[in-house]
């Protein structure tokens, strides 16, 4: 008999299946802390949560017969997906079932800011007859921003042009064919920034994400523009919309996550009459959480009886025999993968990974997951070695393998080549005996670099004193330069430049970077 832990109020339509199967008990289970979920998790088999339950190593640890955690939701963020990876724990989740009522509440976020229907409500209820402070504004002819044009953005796309609303989108996998089909215009964060009426979030939060939307973005702004965040607390920095709202220059804000959830009682948000708020709902609605339990009950009960599954998100045990041959290259494979994903700007067409000497003659399909995984993992959640090649290919990214037994100069060589509409870029990397991974090809250049650590790739014009501007500028940042390389064809030509620092470059570094005279591209990189 397999026993099922229900945390944090998952529908019971939606655990039906579960309630129904013979050879299933399940025992719902709400508001348990850490140590009491720790006390009572060895006897379990099976774990279902939603987005408050913290699925932690610490609770991993104490399950040794923990066989799922199934997230009846979208976003893994309350999910150690490295501790359970490591136990052979699989998670799941629900990606579909709440792109609807997530959508639909961020449409109600922008038509209450857009009319300030919660201060409206609250004045009439105290008693005042107030018709003269709340005059909105319509959403027609409107200009909406979207950042992440996944299911939730794409559906509310296509909500926003039934609203006579001009939609612009910024998403790296938003290529110009679906843009159109969606009748959206593609523009970037800070094209976005400068035009939109009303900007909408809908990606997950990575480091490529955290506050995508900050100071520098409002800045540019238009004065009266209003946010809505129903994505990830994170997205947009906190507190420079609060100040963004001192300064006159966002009207109002509807957020419906937070960057801690719930928000302290002294969260600036709480008190500001232009901000209006709601406790992570985007998802809760009957038809939502009974499609998400269902999904994933429905997965839990194919695992735990060894049945084939989907939706898994972290990484399934490699056969031993494969293992053997390629573990020595996944690393080396994630982290080309991951290089030329967070170099290669615009939406992604087709990968072309070659594999030359040692590894022409093994099967290389899980390595191709490692590489496909680094690509996607910069944009996409819960990039994993199983779905990796089903997101590539539902996004339309045509992945492409190649072989040949000899590599010139290497007895084992990893080629990745990223192509979009309008770059193509290269990298390539070895395993060096007694050195470890090394690149040693970026585009045309030769370079021998260890891939680890913060990275900046600069192209520049080869000139002299730029090296020297460029570590003078680090300095003067307290930012330090472990190594330096620097590649070059022709003397006096285009040149790069790959630095590692033993910290993160700060934003605005970076921004008087790219300023510097004769660099044509500054790249930061986290490998
Ligand atoms: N408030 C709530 O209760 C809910 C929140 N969510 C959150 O909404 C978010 C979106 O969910 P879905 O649309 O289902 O996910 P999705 O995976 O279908 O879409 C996310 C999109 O973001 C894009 N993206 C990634 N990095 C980007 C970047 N740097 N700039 C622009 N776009 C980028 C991806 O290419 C992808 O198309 C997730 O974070 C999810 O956890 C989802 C459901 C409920
Ligand atoms: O389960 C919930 O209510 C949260 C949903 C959510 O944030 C998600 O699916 O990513």
């Amino acid at each position: 008999m397999y026993k099922v832990l229900v945390m944090d109020g998952i529908s019971d339509l939606g655990i039906q299946l579960l309630n129904d199967a013979a050879d299933v008990t399940v025992d719902k289970k709400a508001g348990l802390s850490e140590d009491e979920l720790v006390a009572i998790i060895a006897d379990y088999d099976a774990m279902m949560v939603r987005s408050q339950t913290k699925v932690t190593e610490r609770i991993m640890a104490a399950a040794p017969k923990l066989k799922v955690v199934g997230r009846a939701g979208v976003g893994v963020d309350n999910i150690n997906l490295e501790a359970a990876t490591q136990r052979g724990i699989v998670v799941i989740n629900a990606p579909d079932g709440n792109t609807i009522a997530t959508c639909e509440l961020t449409f109600a976020m922008m038509m209450a800011v857009a009319r300030s229907i919660p201060q409206a409500y609250k004045k009439t209820v105290e008693g005042e007859w107030d018709r003269k402070t709340f005059v909105g504004v319509e959403l027609r002819n409107k200009v909406l921003g979207i950042l992440g044009m996944g299911r939730i953005g794409s559906e509310v796309a296509r909500r926003a042009k039934v609203f006579g609303m001009e939609v612009i989108g910024y998403d790296p996998f938003l290529t110009e064919e679906r843009a159109e089909k969606l009748g959206v215009k593609l523009g970037t964060v800070n094209e976005i920034a400068a035009q939109a009426d009303f900007i909408t979030v809908h990606t997950p939060l990575t480091n490529e994400t955290r506050h995508i939307i900050a100071r520098p973005q409002f800045e540019l702004m238009r004065k009266g523009v209003r946010i809505i965040n129903c994505a990830r607390g994170g997205i947009i920095d906190e507190l420079a919309l609060v100040e963004a709202i001192e300064s006159g220059i966002v009207a109002g804000a509807a957020f419906d996550v937070y960057e801690q959830e719930p928000p302290q009682a002294n969260h600036p948000f709480l008190n500001n009459p232009k901000i209006i708020v709601t406790p992570h709902l985007g998802a809760s609605t009957v038809e939502a959480q009974e499609n998400v339990a269902i999904d994933v009950s429905e997965e839990v009960l194919h695992i735990l009886r060894d049945e084939p599954f989907k939706n898994a998100v972290n990484m399934p045990p490699v056969p031993a025999t494969v293992l053997n041959q390629l573990q020595p290259y996944f690393s080396l494979g994630e982290k080309l993968g991951q290089f030329i994903g967070q170099t290669t700007e615009g939406a992604v067409k087709e990968i072309v990974v070659s594999y030359a000497g040692d590894l022409a003659d093994v099967d290389t399909t899980p390595l191709t997951r490692y590489i496909v995984r680094g690509i996607l993992s910069n944009q996409l959640e819960g990039v994993n070695i199983v779905n990796a090649m089903h997101l590539a290919k539902s996004r339309g990214v045509n992945v492409v393998i190649q072989k040949s037994a000899a590599s010139k100069t290497f007895t084992n060589l990893l080629s990745v080549t990223l192509k979009t509409k309008n770059e193509e870029h290269i990298v390539a990397g070895t395993l060096l005996s007694g050195y470890g991974e090394r690149i040693v090809q970026i585009d045309q250049y030769p370079v021998d670099i260890a891939p680890n650590g913060n990275l900046l790739l600069i192209s520049h014009n080869d000139k002299p004193g730029i090296i020297g501007r460029v570590g003078t500028l680090l300095g003067s940042n307290d930012v330090n330069i472990a190594t330096m390389q620097v590649g070059r064809k022709v003397i006096g030509g285009s040149a790069i430049m790959v630095l590692t620092t033993d910290k993160q470059t700060p934003k605005e570094v970076l921004g008087q970077l790219v300023q510097l005279p004769d660099l044509t591209h500054v790249s930061e990189l986290s490998l």
